[in-house]
């Protein structure tokens, strides 16, 4: 995603921004020659308003639309920009739900980094399309009406892109520089709020306020540089565009008053010189706009890349039906992990049986759960559900076959209710919900508030919540992480009994370290067992 490439795959769009800046250009050069012949009408020549009109006519409808076409354009522009930001924030969502992202470099991800690629149409392209359209029409017009002032203009026009190469390195670093202090200013402020009450019960608060300001500084510092070289390259080209303007206004005001040049062309070209230089001035901005582009579009793209799980089209209505899992050759690494978490692993879920996953802490039983809920993309292998590949399905249709509870449901604000059907209003809810509050012993009313500002829950009430939201969908295949984990032995008990019935009707497999959920299951693998296991027969037992 180089900003070439963005632009070629836009190119009908650009073609037809081209397009708008011709049609602007022309009306810019339109305007100046018609400026020049009424000053030159009516002050040189004297002429009566009456017969300079046609020429104040053509000037104002120059004028007008250029207007127009420049606001069409901004539009454009605009919008441009706009469809580009959804198409990225689509795919950072696309890999939320994949959960392949780091939450604290989600926001910075989603938030300033997307939004710097606003940069692209509002500096970059603006500046670009003066620069390919606007200013090889001056130099040709120049060229036509003045020689001796185009090359003035050619001997100084590669002065700016040298000065902006020299700059363009250091720029580059401290772009750089500033988004990673950035980075770690917003992933150690997300941090400390997260851990707020540790840092209170440990009295770390002076620390951790330290730590925070320390970055903060950081990133001022950094900030502060890249300004001192935006101002500095800023200067720079402002001061050589100004110097050439001078030079050229003062070698055509002497030709005219030596009579070598008429006033009309001479006031001609004094109009178009700085227009033909604004693109140059501004130049230093639309740098500094690529440099942050660039730096931005670098941390996305690692991040897409990385994480861009592939889902297939396929949909299949016979999967209602809880289906047989097979996991055959399955090879799992995370992102920058030295070793695979799972590497090799060859596995059987039978449909209607309760399957509980054991092992120790670490070994990756969580990682497992989420590739067979297809959150994560597996290296090698594949994971069969009957005889259909899991990469192969449709999103959409993987959310209707799959229920994944983790080990601490989400809560979200919103009534029980809400987060027990996931704000899905359908007319028979309140019963439907009553009867699961009831079946998964979650005694609060359905209407009572959660989340922010409403009532907070114990881990067994989340866990509680978390099996409520499986019932409530019933689906074929049901994958939970440590169900009971916040449960005193009695209640778990009784809450195993009351998800047997529906439980046996699913394909369900459970990851637990609880005797109790052990010896519910029909079946029981050991993580450890499977992956040093030689031999497929001995993996199945
Ligand atoms: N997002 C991640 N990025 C990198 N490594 C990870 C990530 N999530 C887990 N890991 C690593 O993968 C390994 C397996 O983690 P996993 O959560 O699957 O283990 P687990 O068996 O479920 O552990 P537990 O029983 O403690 O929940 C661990 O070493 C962990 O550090």
């Amino acid at each position: 995603m180089r900003i070439t490439d963005v632009l070629y795959n836009e190119k009908q769009a650009v073609s037809f921004l081209c397009l708008l800046q011709l049609f602007v250009s022309i009306c810019t050069i339109g305007a100046a020659w018609q400026l020049s012949r009424v000053v030159c009408d009516v002050f040189l020549q004297n002429l009566s308003l009456n017969a300079a009109a046609p020429n104040i006519g053509l000037l104002l409808f120059f004028l007008l639309t250029r207007i127009i076409l420049q606001y069409l354009l901004n539009n454009r522009l605009h919008s441009f920009a706009s469809r580009l930001q959804l198409k990225i924030r689509k795919k950072l969502h696309r890999c939320l739900i994949m959960q392949a992202i780091p939450s604290d470099r989600l926001q910075l991800l989603a938030v300033e980094t997307t939004d710097a690629l606003d940069k692209i149409s509002s500096s970059i392209l603006p500046q670009l399309l003066s620069i390919l359209v606007l200013m090889p029409l001056i130099l040709i017009l120049i060229f036509v009406t003045d020689l001796q002032s185009a090359v003035i203009v050619l001997v100084t026009l590669p002065i700016a892109p040298i000065l902006l190469a020299l700059i363009g390195h250091k720029t580059k670093s401290a772009t750089l520089d500033q988004w990673r202090k950035l980075a770690r200013l917003t992933a150690s402020f997300r941090d400390m709020l997260a851990g707020i009450i540790t840092i209170k019960i440990f009295r770390q608060e002076k620390t951790n306020g330290q730590r925070l300001m320390k970055n903060s500084r950081a990133f001022t510092d950094a900030s502060m540089k890249v300004l001192r070289i935006a101002f500095m390259s800023s200067f720079a080209l402002e001061l050589i565009t100004t110097l050439t303007i001078a030079i050229l206004s003062v070698s055509i005001g002497l030709r005219l008053l030596y009579g070598e040049t008429d006033f009309t062309t001479a006031f001609f070209l004094l109009l178009l010189l700085p227009e033909f230089y604004r693109p140059l001035r501004q130049g230093g901005t639309a740098f500094h706009a690529a440099a942050d582009v660039s730096t931005a579009r670098k941390a996305l793209q690692e991040t897409i890349d990385v994480s861009d799980v592939s889902s297939g089209q396929h949909t299949d209505d016979t999967l209602q039906i809880p289906p047989d899992i097979t996991i055959q050759g399955l090879s799992f690494t995370y992102p920058d992990a030295p070793l695979p978490v799972l590497h090799n692993i060859n596995l059987f879920f039978p449909a209607q049986n309760i399957t509980c996953i054991c092992g120790t802490s670490g070994i990756g039983k969580t990682t497992l759960l989420k590739l067979l809920a297809g959150l994560l993309p597996a290296d090698n292998g594949c994971i069969l559900f009957n005889d259909k590949n899991l990469a192969g399905f449709a999103l959409e249709s993987r959310q209707k076959i799959i229920t994944y509870v983790p080990q601490m449901p989400h809560i979200f604000q919103g009534t029980l209710s809400d987060n027990i059907s996931m704000f899905e209003h359908a007319s028979d809810n309140v019963t439907k919900i009553k009867e699961i509050l009831a079946y998964t012993g979650l005694s609060l009313p359905y209407n009572t508030v959660l989340g922010a500002g409403g009532q907070a829950l114990s881990n067994g009430q989340c866990q509680r919540l978390g099996l409520a939201r499986a019932f409530y969908q019933d689906r074929p295949v049901v994958l939970l992480d440590e169900p009971t984990a916040g449960l005193e032995p009695a209640e778990e008990q009784e809450l195993l009994e009351k998800l047997s019935e529906f439980a046996r009707r699913k394909t369900l497999i459970v990851i637990s370290h609880r005797d109790a959920v052990r010896k519910w299951a029909d079946r029981e693998i050991q993580l450890e067992a499977v992956m040093s296991a030689p031999s497929l027969e001995v993996r199945y037992e």
